[in-house]
């Protein structure tokens, strides 16, 4: 059967469809991972996008559920050079078509995928529509001219309930704006007792819940569309340590009082190169994001860069002067990517103990406990 992908610009893309059959549109985004293709389906930060893997052949390996990172794709569709129908692995329960195929998304394979990129690169992402349909190219032209770039897609990807993943150390409070399993992994393999929340959640529900810390997930979209959160955090900065990760060190830069902004193409991908600028160290890092937190906002803010792309020089981490708070745009939980930055949750974890011993009581905590036994 025949797939095609339409963009906004005009150009048409013919190829071999693969996975469900329909239609969908999305921001077309590219991936240069060698590997981590099931990783990627299953990030929910690529809800609402069609990615394309830069990579020639994906699929080789199968898929295998206990390497997602997230129960569902949310992907809005997926493009390929190649895609393998006969997984050689012995981890493999099923292949890239089935997994397509079980969530109803919309494959494309055959195409070049080169081409692809190179015109993501030049114009910027654009939105296509992706199709198995007969429609016309004039059509299609139409229904992707209806269909807006989503927005809101945390509401969407966020647990709906609070769920906790016991452990003997740390409560770490961790904030899903569309969390990958990466991030309890790493929390979990430290101890520590966590408690993954709605995007929703009010800081006062959040302190109910007596963290130590609090860790911002990564999440789909614009940060702009998550007001309620940049609320929140500026909220609790200061209160508790805090951790945030992508889409979280964006929400946490917009509660500082910096800026964000959409990047031309983004940064997908499993080696990128961020420098940290306190030690000139370089470091391999994972990445998905479009949006960027911009350079010249930080000024007349209380945050200091501490870490920069070493390709475009844009922002990758940030660390409040007075509170303790880090943040990073890339990803340290890695999945699909290098482990090397795995150290930031030590990191995250020494801050609490920090700050621990300097506020044995946290003197808002205190205000809390007054209060609830005044009403006993
Ligand atoms: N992985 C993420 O958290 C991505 C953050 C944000 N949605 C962006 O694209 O920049």
């Amino acid at each position: 059967m025949q797939a095609r992908l339409l963009l906004e610009d005009g150009t048409l893309f013919t190829g071999s469809a693969f996975g469900a059959e329909g239609e969908r549109t999305g921001e077309v985004v590219f991936n240069t991972g060698i590997t981590g293709y099931q990783e990627v389906l299953s990030d929910p930060s690529y809800c609402g996008q069609i990615v394309t893997m830069t990579y020639p052949l994906i699929g080789n390996y199968g898929i295998t559920r206990d390497d997602f990172e997230s129960a569902a794709p949310y992907v809005h569709g997926f493009v390929v050079r190649r895609h393998e129908t006969v997984p050689s692995n012995w981890r493999a329960e099923y292949s890239v078509d089935n997994l397509l195929k079980e969530y109803g998304i919309v494959g494309i394979s055959g195409i070049d995928t080169r081409m692809l990129t190179r015109m993501i690169r030049q114009h910027g992402t654009m939105r296509g529509i992706l199709t198995t349909s007969a429609a016309s190219v004039e059509e299609l032209r139409e229904r992707l001219a209806g269909s807006p770039m989503l927005t809101n897609q945390v509401a969407t990807v966020s647990t709906p309930h609070v769920y906790s993943s016991p452990g003997s150390k740390e409560r770490i409070v961790l904030v899903d704006y569309g969390a990958k399993t990466g991030i309890l992994r790493e929390l979990t393999a430290r101890g520590c007792d966590v408690v993954v929340v709605p995007h929703d959640t009010t800081a006062d529900e959040i302190r109910r819940l007596n963290p130590d810390g609090i860790q911002l997930s990564n999440g789909p979209g614009d940060p702009k569309d998550v007001p309620h959160a940049i609320d929140t955090i500026r909220e609790l900065l200061g209160e508790y340590p805090i951790f945030g990760i992508c889409l979280g060190h964006q929400l946490f830069a917009l509660a500082c009082g910096a800026d964000t902004e959409k990047l031309k193409f983004g940064h997908r991908g499993g080696n990128h190169p961020v420098k940290d600028l306190r030690t000139n160290r370089c470091y391999i890092t994972s990445q998905n994001h479009g949006y960027t937190v911009n350079e010249q906002s930080i000024a007349g803010t209380e945050l200091e860069v501490t870490h920069i792309n070493n390709n475009d020089k844009t922002i990758e981490g940030l660390k409040h002067k007075t509170y303790p708070a880090f943040t990073v745009q890339y990803h340290p939980e890695a999945a699909p990517g290098p482990y090397d930055n795995s150290y930031l949750f030590d990191q995250f974890l020494d801050m609490i103990r920090e700050h621990k011993k300097q506020h044995p009581a946290n003197p808002r905590q205190a205000e809390l406990a007054a209060a609830a036994k005044g009403e006993r």
